[in-house]
This record gives C-alpha cells, structure tokens and sequence, in this order.
C-alpha cells in the first residue's frame, strides 16, 4: 500500500451477525468504501433462478457468470447492485435467492471468478468489505481482519425484527432454521468455507449494540492506520 490510510478491511462472519450493518457505518465513519461481497453471489442466484439454470450445476453457473456483469455503487442508503446495467438491489434479497445462494456459492468455478473479481475491487486500499472468505482467501493479506459472530438465536432475533420493521411477515423457527442451514452449507464447504481466519480478531457480538462494534473496529483500524 502506498498510502498508510487506505487500509483494506476483511469482515467475515455468518449470516445476520451484523457485518453489511457495520460496515456500512464504519467505512462512512473512515472515508472508505464498502463492498457487501454476499450481493455478488446472490445476483448470480437471482440470474440462475429467472434462467432456470440448476444451483447444483456448476458448469451452466460459471458460463452464466462469464456473460455477466455485475456492478456494486454507493448509495445514499449503502450499495446498489446492478445486474447487466438493471438495478437489482432489492430483488437479490428475495427469499427464493435466500434459499438458494449458498448452494450457487459452493463451487470451485464460481468462487475463482468471484474472487478474481472482488479482488480488481480492493487494489487501491480504503474499503471495507464483508463476506464469507473475505480474510482467507479474497485479501488474505488485509491490513485488519475482524471474524463478527452471535448466537443463531441472537441473530434469528435480529433477522426477525428487521423483517418486522420492513413489514415481512415471517416465523422465527423458520428463519433461525434458514440461518443455520445457510451456515452449514457455508462452513462445510470444500472450497474456501466459512472459517475465522489465523490471524483474525473474533468479535463476538451477541450483547453488543451495533455502535459498540463500529466503535470496537475503527478503534483497531486507527491502531493499524486507518485515519478518517
Ligand atoms: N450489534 C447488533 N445489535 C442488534 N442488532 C444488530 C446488530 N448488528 C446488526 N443488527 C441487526 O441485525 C440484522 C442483520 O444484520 P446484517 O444484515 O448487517 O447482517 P449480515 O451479517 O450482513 O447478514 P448477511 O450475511 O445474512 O447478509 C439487521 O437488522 C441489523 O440492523
Ligand atoms: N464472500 C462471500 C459472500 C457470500 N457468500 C455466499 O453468499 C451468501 C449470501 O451472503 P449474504 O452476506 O448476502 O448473506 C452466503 O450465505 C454465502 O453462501 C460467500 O460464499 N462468500
């Protein structure tokens, strides 16, 4: 890096335990960009699914991503996702694309293309970006590496009042069910699975609030350079 403050920082963690939320807010506190990597995976979902292309097929997966382009901008409420030049950034959140994402993410083709692709995103330092293998594989070299957990309970709870504020109707078994499900697939995968990387620092943050955490991270990040 040629400027000590474009530092690069790696989010992972399961899903809902807080990372699009926080670091949204910790790259508006630094400057930074944010990159939500999870919308990439679930606009190829989206695309698989209106192109009845089977999530279990990997070759049909990768052939579809090559002819797609998908593009991440900052909003005035966080990311818009684009898919072939259409906005798509609620449709990828639809439960259909849920229920399928981690299925499309599993394969080896997929995850190098992705993975190359978020990585073009990170060259010049100054981001923030969240995902699943964020510190192991995309920027194993990230300047801060945060590993973000709760309890399933915990994170079903805050899934469920989410959805409750947005209007969802929705059943917190269910949820906490989808939550675990999406977890395991995630974490038992064979190429590069959910795992908090070596060099990591775990935040566990079932009883912190959300500006506990983005205090915790910026407080680290200006230790390792990042000035806002
Ligand atoms: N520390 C916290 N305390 C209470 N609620 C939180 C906290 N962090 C996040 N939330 C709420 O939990 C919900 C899930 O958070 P968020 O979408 O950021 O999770 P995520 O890890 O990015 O999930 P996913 O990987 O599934 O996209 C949101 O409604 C968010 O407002
Ligand atoms: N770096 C990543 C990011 C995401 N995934 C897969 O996408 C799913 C959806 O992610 P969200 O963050 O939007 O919930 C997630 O469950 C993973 O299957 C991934 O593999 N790697």
């Amino acid at each position: 890096m040629n400027n000590i403050k474009n530092i690069r920082i790696a989010l992972d963690g399961p899903a809902a335990a807080g990372k699009s939320t926080a670091a949204k807010k910790i790259a508006e506190k630094l400057g930074f960009i944010y990159i939500d990597t999870g919308a990439m995976y679930r606009t190829l979902t989206y695309k698989a699914i209106k192109n009845h292309i089977n999530p279990k097929n990997e070759q049909e997966l990768y052939d579809l991503l090559m002819n797609t382009v998908i593009e991440l901008k900052p909003g005035k409420e966080g990311q818009l996702v684009f898919l072939d030049g259409h906005e798509v950034t609620s449709e990828i959140r639809q439960q259909e694309v849920t229920k399928n994402v981690s299925d499309v993410a599993l394969h080896q083709l997929v995850r190098s293309e992705m993975v190359k692709r978020q990585q073009e995103l990170v060259q010049n330092g100054g981001i923030v970006m969240d995902g699943r293998d964020i510190g192991t594989a995309v920027i194993p070299d990230a300047e801060l590496k945060v590993f973000m957990s709760a309890t399933a309970e915990e994170r079903a709870r805050r899934r469920f009042e989410e959805h409750k504020k947005q209007g969802i109707e929705s059943d917190f078994q269910e949820l906490k069910a989808e939550i675990e499900k999406r977890d395991h697939i995630d974490s038992t995968r064979a190429v590069s699975p959910l795992v908090k990387a070596d060099d990591a620092i775990e935040l566990d943050t079932t009883h912190m609030s959300i500006t506990d955490v983005v205090n915790k991270v910026t407080e680290i990040a200006a230790e390792r350079g990042a000035t806002s």
